[in-house]
């Protein structure tokens, strides 16, 4: 291929993201023409409904798989995160790249931790996770809706409408924002969702030759984390719905995964943990995945 064409959506930090994959890719393929082909999603459109009432995760990836369908782009880059636990039929992951920062973090103009909040402060995120951890160690704050891109947060956080936001360290960080992160809300303490901080790039299912160009992008390590990660989050029907957190990580053969399933509404959490061979990423996420059920994590799934 003399040429490669990336879909991607349009936030600052989504072209970041793809921008640092073609870095990459040129990189790694001397001559290789990369192209972006940035659009608007319709999850980036609706910004006054709940996420999971208007269609999920799979929003942010739809006009980007039909723009690959259509042939107008050859791979799509996302968060992973944001990518659905079970990929659209036709599609595939091309790579899975490093993970950044997991955590979570505490933004704030007047506070420096989360513990330093006065009584009732008001705290702005849309994640129920971030609910959920934020109510089970602060359950005097009031927690207010926030939804937007990083920017349109962190400007809403300014305008005095929160005592503090939380958001990703990672999409800080990747927007040179680094500066603005008070304190990094770190597992086990604050559980980040699946594959929170990892880049993925999407193809269609079987197309080799785009799959071969982003082998040398590929990290394997993450990619094991976040397999037990997205598989724990899977079985419990993770969706944007209900509060689930996944960590894992890996320290020579042997993958450990955190998980915790959550209610937003009274921040009561069930977790479990548990290690096993990097090999079956697969396997230890289901091992969790029952652990939480059998502790309880059933009464608070829909
Ligand atoms: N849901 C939006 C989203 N998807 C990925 C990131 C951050 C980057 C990452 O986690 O890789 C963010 C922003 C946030 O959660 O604050």
């Amino acid at each position: 291929m003399a040429k490669i064409r990336l879909a991607t959506r349009e936030s600052a930090l989504a072209l970041w993201q793809t921008e640092h994959v073609a870095a990459r890719l040129r990189e790694a393929h001397p001559g290789l023409e990369v192209e972006l082909v940035p659009m608007t999603t319709r999850g980036d459109q609706v910004l006054d409904q709940p996420l999971a009432e208007i269609g999920g995760k799979g929003l942010f990836l739809k006009e980007l798989e039909v723009a690959m369908l259509e042939g107008r782009a050859d791979a799509a880059v996302h968060s992973l995160k944001d990518v659905p636990m079970v990929l659209e039929a036709g599609f595939e992951l091309a790579a899975v790249l490093e993970r950044a920062s997991p955590e979570d973090a505490f933004v704030s103009a007047r506070y420096q931790a989360l513990e330093e909040l006065p009584l009732g402060a008001v705290v702005g995120t849309s994640s129920l996770r971030r609910q959920a951890l934020l109510r089970a160690h602060r359950p005097d704050l009031q927690l207010r809706d926030l939804r937007g891109n990083v920017n349109t947060r962190l400007a809403k956080l300014d305008a005095g409408d929160y005592d503090a936001i939380v958001l990703a360290a990672a999409g800080l960080e990747r927007l040179g924002l680094a500066e603005r992160i008070r304190e990094r809300l770190s597992a086990p303490r604050f559980i980040p969702a699946a594959a929170q901080g990892a880049i993925a790039v999407e193809c269609r299912a079987g197309d080799m030759d785009t799959r071969a160009l982003f082998a040398s992008l590929h990290h394997e390590a993450t990619d094991r984390c976040v397999r037990a990660e997205r598989a724990m989050t899977r079985l419990l029907g993770g969706s944007c719905r209900v509060p689930i957190a996944a960590y894992a990580t890996l320290k020579g053969s042997r993958l450990s995964l955190e998980g915790l399933v959550g209610d937003a509404g009274t921040g009561k959490t069930v977790r479990g943990f548990a290690s096993g061979p990097a090999e079956e990423p697969e396997r230890l996420g289901e091992q969790v995945a029952d652990m939480l059920l059998a502790r309880g994590a059933d009464a608070l799934l829909p």
